[in-house]
């Protein structure tokens, strides 16, 4: 990062982008700062049970959080798996967080810490029971394994021999199986899961968005899932309400990185650029 008249702050390659960080500036108590888990704020690694946020995210959150009208983290993974993993209860400072689970199908609050979810999709179960005979018929990739995520599942390649070419093979028997029940293929970096439909991030985006009344919007991501919630931003900036997108950079996807404001070098970036912002904001 280069200094700029913001401290540490990095300037954002677009008209845009800079228009939502100079609004989240001018009156941060009216903006939102929206990020997603795996990949932006913990490193990916090959077990997902194994992921934890960067050491430096609870602290640029927790330092963040009281400036702006609120902070959300919007995620693929079950809101309490996301709490855990992320180590977001009982923080000072993030005594107001948001966590919006399933695409926001779930949403857990600091504030109670309670859990509020839509109801299960009859469909899930369905494909839980077929999953292991598709996966064989479609080759029993070596290395493939389900997680198992309660209102949804997933399966992963990561740890396949060959994960690109077993994603590949898999991803149309999958969407075949999710459509037969009502669901939808949601692809991601090395998984396919099998979710109900009719939420996805950039809704829950929008949704807490309109019920904080915020005036400006950052959100950062790094996977095709985080998408919607780009095409969101992008929206209400349209609307009238500025925004920045910041992409949580690697080589595994790079479909983000070119509809970004701002990338940065994946979690430790993004928590340099959160650290930055609460310094600006406190200055
Ligand atoms: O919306 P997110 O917070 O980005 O969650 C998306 C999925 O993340 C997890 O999988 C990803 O991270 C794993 C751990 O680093 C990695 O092994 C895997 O390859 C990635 O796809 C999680 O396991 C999924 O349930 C989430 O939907």
């Amino acid at each position: 990062m280069t200094d700029t008249p913001h401290g540490s702050l990095p300037v954002p390659k677009t008209a845009a982008g800079r228009d939502g960080l100079d609004a989240i500036l001018a009156r941060p108590g009216k903006a939102v700062v929206a990020v997603d888990f795996d990949g932006t704020l913990a490193p990916i690694v090959a077990d997902p049970d194994k992921a934890r946020a960067h050491p430096g995210a609870v602290p640029a959150l927790a330092a963040l959080a009281p400036r702006v009208a609120s902070v959300a983290v919007i995620t693929g993974r079950p809101a309490g798996v996301a709490v855990r993993y992320g180590g977001f209860a009982g923080v000072p400072g993030l005594d107001h967080l948001v966590v919006l689970g399933h695409y926001g199908a779930e949403r857990w609050d600091a504030a109670t810490g309670e859990v509020r979810a839509a109801p299960e999709h009859p469909g899930v179960a369905a494909v839980r029971a077929e999953l292991p005979g598709v996966l064989e018929r479609a080759g029993a990739w070596p290395g493939t394994w389900i997680e198992e995520k309660g209102r949804a599942v997933a399966v992963h390649t990561r740890r396949a021999d060959d994960p690109q070419g077993a994603f590949d093979a898999l991803s149309g028997p999958l969407a075949e199986l999710a459509t037969r029940h009502g669901l939808v293929l949601e692809p991601g970096r090395m998984v396919l899961e099998i979710r109900p439909p009719g939420m996805d991030k950039g809704k829950a985006l929008t949704d807490h968005v309109r019920t904080t009344g915020a005036a400006a919007v950052l959100y950062a991501g790094d996977d095709l899932g985080d998408l919607p919630a780009y095409a969101a931003v992008e929206k209400l900036r349209a609307d009238g309400t500025p925004g920045l997108l910041v992409c949580s950079g690697s080589t595994e996807v790079t479909e983000l990185a070119t509809r970004a404001d701002l990338t940065v070098p994946g979690p430790a970036g993004v928590v340099d650029l959160l650290a930055a912002l609460a310094g600006a904001l406190h200055e």
